[in-house]
């Protein structure tokens, strides 16, 4: 599957509704065991959480958008497929998120290619379930640093610390995308996908039980002036960079 919503890949409202479809179909299709979540351009491989939906806007849009996100998280992190992440580009926020919830992450050998929950750069902070899903993969102590820091791993950094499984030359990252889905496609699915749900059981609980409070936390801290005013001066920041 290829993300491809230009010019960053960022996950609007539509794209997030578009891509829960997609895993849907892919689910209900028996010929299907395994997806490799790849960007249509070189270079990003998602911006994250599309700045435009959270900013401006009213409460029932963010109430909305945060279900979503919720959505799409549910449904990927507890696929049945395999899921590979072949990260051909810079993967901040959401997009590290999403490639977290993956089964296997592969990231092309590029230092602009970095990876990251980085929303205190932004001046928000990481949802309860963003954070399980990083500790779940790197442990308590790393996400705590790299959490409150912000930080954007460069590959190697990113091997180091266990936010990636390989990294890999650029032009080899499809072939060893199919080369690790063969060898997870080996393994027979229902002893594989009963261990996955196993081992993410508790993470999803976790966010089912608390999902509405989740949603009203969400939509007031947006809400407020000083949340809007830091967005809007990270977006100005990022058009300025052109300049
Ligand atoms: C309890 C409450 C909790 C709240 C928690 C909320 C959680 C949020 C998680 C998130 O995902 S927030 C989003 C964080 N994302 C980022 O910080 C990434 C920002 N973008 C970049 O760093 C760069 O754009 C890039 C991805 C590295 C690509 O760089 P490049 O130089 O190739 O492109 P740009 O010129 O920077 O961008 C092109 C164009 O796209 C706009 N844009 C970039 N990112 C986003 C985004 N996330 N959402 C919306 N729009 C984005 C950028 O402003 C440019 O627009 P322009 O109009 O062409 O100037």
């Amino acid at each position: 599957m290829k993300l491809k919503n230009p010019p960053v890949n960022s996950l609007s409202l539509e794209m997030l509704t578009e891509l829960v479809i997609n895993l849907e179909k892919l689910e209900n299709d028996k010929a299907v065991r395994g997806l490799v979540l790849t960007s249509e351009y070189p270079g990003i491989f998602s911006a994250g959480l599309d700045l435009m939906e959270m900013c401006g806007r009213n409460p029932a849009h963010y109430a909305e958008y945060w279900k979503a996100l919720q959505e799409f998280w549910l449904k990927l992190y507890q696929s049945s497929l395999v899921v590979v992440a072949a990260i051909n580009g810079a993967s901040p926020a959401g997009g590290c998120l999403m490639s977290l919830i993956c089964d296997y992450r592969i990231l092309a050998d590029n230092p602009k290619y970095t990876i990251g929950l980085n929303e205190t750069l932004l001046g928000i902070v990481a949802p309860f379930w963003f954070k399980d899903t990083m500790v779940n993969t790197i442990g308590h102590r790393a996400s705590e640093r790299a959490l409150q820091l912000g930080l954007l791993f460069p590959p190697a950094e990113a091997l180091q610390v266990g936010l990636v499984d390989q990294v890999v030359p650029e032009d080899k990252l499809q072939s060893t995308a199919l080369s690790v889905m063969a060898q997870w496609l080996a393994i027979p699915d229902h002893a594989r996908q009963l261990t996955k749900t196993m081992m993410r059981k508790p993470t999803v609980d976790h966010l089912v039980k608390q999902r509405d409070a989740d949603i009203q936390n969400f939509v007031s801290f947006v809400s407020r002036d000083s949340i809007q005013k830091s967005l809007q001066m990270y977006l100005q920041k990022l058009r300025q960079k052109k300049s």
